[in-house]
């Protein structure tokens, strides 16, 4: 842990900070100075302690009282008070962005402002000689030295000033240098960051400039709204790039004046551009029309119109180039422009699993039910994912590497777009299904610690660029870290371990598809982790997450006793035993038949058995190796039966019922030896219908087609 730790909060009263020791200017200026030069050194690894949770401020700055550090007690909340304060150093980013500030009696304290987004530098968002508000501020002991810190979880309860508000202490307000208060100059400063792709700096810098505009600055204050808007949309804030968009239009205008043309156009542009990275494809097309009214010619709004009709089809029928997504998709390219296609679902109450997600029509076997872009995702490879992690003071949970840094950007985000803010905090945060989410001072109030539990429920891990066999098997993580995001409509699907679909991704697109037929007002359940063939295993690993699954499949495990549990794991061992050292069939023939007893054909008639599939697996395998191709077919088809595929068959046509069936990757394998045996027979059709069934289910698995070759030559089935 680099530099911070929390204590509770205590609620009584113990004497204002007047009373406590606290370094001096010089001091606390050195020691900042020494903090500086040893993290510049040490490049660490950043860790903070969450302190227990408390609510995020809800009144507006001009409704609180001006209080000092003075008056700011230690461990407790200054509750109605606001204090104003300048930053006198130059930010760094620690866990927290940290800098010292003054207030208007002169007095310094240390300032930590936690969970803003990793892809802001703390100078740009706190650069030397800024105005601050701090509501309702909390002072904490600074543990890695002596004295305290000022401490702010929610970054909503910071607020930039501009200096031009009221109520700011008069000696901090006329202490800005005097060419800060031209609009201008914050312009030129927004162009500049612009200039070097800086959008946060931009956009802060644009709406400084924006506070300090007089009644006549009209024309500024266009040019103003029109840059912001194209620095919000692309720091990801596509609401407030909306709103800027349509705010740069110019009224009033002759029909003769061409340059005003061409400025409206662009605003239009720009605010078409945010609408459709809302997904608002009408309102995109409406503003994307107005502009080409304006510049007939542009490339740039005539490419969206040809975008939006993309987008559309893709919103009303589903029709991907999945195939084509997964081939341009890279780490570096990897958050994709695609709609969302959520025509077939609905979320609604889900008995005693809280709201699930149900089928608006009937979906059958392998067809897509949905796909939907994260509302906000973290891979492990974004340059910003690795560095920090957060213990959490109450649960005692870790969240680590692209975990926290999905934490800042969705706080960071959320803020400043209210409809995001509004689909996040909807989400079931482990005790209530979704919370309204005020806007006060305007910006959304973003309660950190709720987000945190939102994402402890509702984030999923995801590959880096798409689902490949080795990603889903877990196999591909770098670092240890495992890229995580967040999809909202997806976030309403229940588990089951025997469950109706699973997801597969190419970049930030999630699949989710149909693992067997599902009728029209059914729920679509999903297996949150792959079960084990020892259902108490899964069981604690759901307990996690605070329930107990209770699918057909659990259901049947329950019902397994003590002495079956027993002597399945039993024939685990022996077969990890017969593995290292040689693999005759007769021996794991001789094992499966032991497994299989543990099984009561009454309670699992059709269901699947977790304890038969590895050995089954490994069955096909020895007669591969052997070439006996009779008993490669059986071995096959009897795996798939153990996944619960229900398989009717003659030499020439096999019919499944998938009514019982587990997603795992051992289906593909299994009709892919199938298949294999089938073909060494001389059996072409009933191969070919094997074959068929393989990629069904590599497609439901993985998404897409792709890799299903590679395997095959893995197993030496080509
Ligand atoms: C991602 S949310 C799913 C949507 C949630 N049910 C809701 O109302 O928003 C995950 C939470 O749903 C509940 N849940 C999911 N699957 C469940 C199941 N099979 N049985 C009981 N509760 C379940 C658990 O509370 C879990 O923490």
């Amino acid at each position: 842990m680099d530099d911070d730790q929390s204590l509770p909060i205590r609620t009584k009263d113990e004497g204002t900070s007047k009373n406590i020791s606290r370094p001096n200017r010089t001091q606390l200026l050195f020691e900042f100075d020494m903090q500086r030069e040893a993290q510049n050194r040490e490049n660490p690894k950043l860790a903070h302690f969450l302190p227990f949770p408390y609510p995020p401020t809800k009144h507006p700055l001009q409704s609180l009282d001006p209080i000092n550090i003075a008056g700011l007690k230690p461990d407790i909340i200054s509750n109605g008070c606001v204090i104003y304060l300048k930053t006198v150093e130059t930010a760094l980013r620690a866990a927290a962005i940290q800098t010292i500030v003054e207030d208007d009696e002169g007095i310094v304290e240390r300032l930590a402002i936690y969970n803003v987004d990793l892809s802001i530098d703390a100078n740009e968002f706190l650069p030397e000689n800024t105005l601050i508000a701090i509501k309702e501020p909390l002072l904490t002991p600074f543990p890695a030295g002596s004295g305290y810190t000022i401490r702010v979880d929610h970054p909503c309860d910071l607020v930039l000033l501009s200096g031009s508000e009221k109520g700011i202490p008069q000696s901090l307000a006329i202490s800005q240098p005097e060419e800060t208060k031209l609009a201008l100059y914050w312009k030129e400063v927004g162009n500049t960051a612009y200039g070097a792709r800086k959008f946060f700096k931009a956009a802060s810098a644009y709406s400084r400039a924006l506070k300090l505009c007089t009644e006549n600055d009209t024309n500024l204050k266009y040019d103003l709204f029109r840059n912001r808007a194209i620095a919000n949309i692309y720091f990801g804030r596509f609401r407030q790039g909306l709103e800027d968009g349509k705010a740069a239009v110019i009224q009033a205008f002759e029909d003769t004046d061409e340059a005003t043309k061409e400025l409206n156009a662009k605003a239009y542009r720009r605010a078409g551009l945010a609408a459709y990275s809302l997904g608002d494809y009408d309102q995109a097309e409406i503003l994307c029309k107005n502009s080409l009214e304006l510049s007939h010619d542009s490339k740039e709004a005539l490419q969206m119109i040809e975008n939006i009709e993309k987008r559309r089809k893709e919103q009303a029928t589903g029709d991907y180039d999945f195939e084509q997504m997964s081939r341009l998709c890279n780490v570096k390219r990897n958050r994709l422009d695609h709609a969302n296609y959520l025509a077939n679902v609905e979320v609604r109450p889900a008995g005693n699993h809280g709201r699930g997600l149900f089928t608006t029509r009937a979906i059958s076997a392998g067809e897509l039910i949905l796909c939907e872009k994260a509302l906000c995702v973290i891979f492990e490879t974004d340059p910003i994912s690795q560095k920090h992690s957060i213990l959490h003071t109450q649960t005692q949970r870790k969240t680590l590497g692209p975990q926290s840094a999905l934490l800042y950007s969705i706080c960071s985000k959320a803020a400043l777009d209210v409809d995001m803010a509004a689909k996040f905090f909807n989400l079931y945060d482990g005790e209530t299904n979704g919370s309204p989410v005020g806007v006060v001072d305007g910006v959304a109030v973003v309660d950190t610690f709720k987000a945190l539990s939102i994402l402890f429920h509702n984030a999923i891990g995801c590959p880096t660029v798409a689902s490949t066999m080795k990603e889903v098997q877990g196999q591909s993580m770098r670092t240890g870290f495992p890229s995580t995001g967040i999809w909202e409509t997806i976030s309403y699907i229940n588990h089951a371990c025997n469950a109706n679909a699973t997801r597969s991704f190419i970049g930030d697109i999630m699949m989710v598809r149909a693992v067997r037929d599902i009728k029209e007002d059914q729920e679509i359940y999903m297996p949150y982790v792959g079960p084990n063939s020892d259902n108490t295993i899964t069981q604690g690993v759901l307990q996690n997450w605070g329930f107990k699954c209770d699918c057909e499949l659990c259901d049947a495990e329950k019902r397994t006793t003590a002495l079956q549990r027993k002597q399945r794991n039993d024939v685990h061992d022996r077969l990890k035993a017969l593995l290292s050292n040689e693999r005759t069939h007769p021996r794991v023939e001789q094992l499966y038949k032991r497994q299989k007893a543990t099984y009561d054909d009454k309670i699992f008639k059709n269901l699947p058995r977790l304890g038969l599939l590895s050995i089954g697996w490994l069955l096909c395998h020895i007669h591969h190796e052997a070439g006996a191709w009779t008993k490669l077919v059986a071995a096959a088809v009897t795996l798939l039966q153990d996944l619960g595929y229900s398989i009717k068959m003659d030499d020439r046509i096999i019919e499944v019922d998938r009514q019982h069936c587990l997603v795992s990757y051992y289906a593909p394998d299994a009709a892919r030896y199938a298949a294999y045996g089938y073909k060494k027979q001389g059996k072409a059709k009933i191969a070919s219908q094997f074959h068929d069934l393989a990629k069904s289910f590599w497609v439901v698995l993985y998404g897409t087609a792709r890799g299903m070759d590679e395997r095959a030559k893995e197993l030496r089935v080509l």
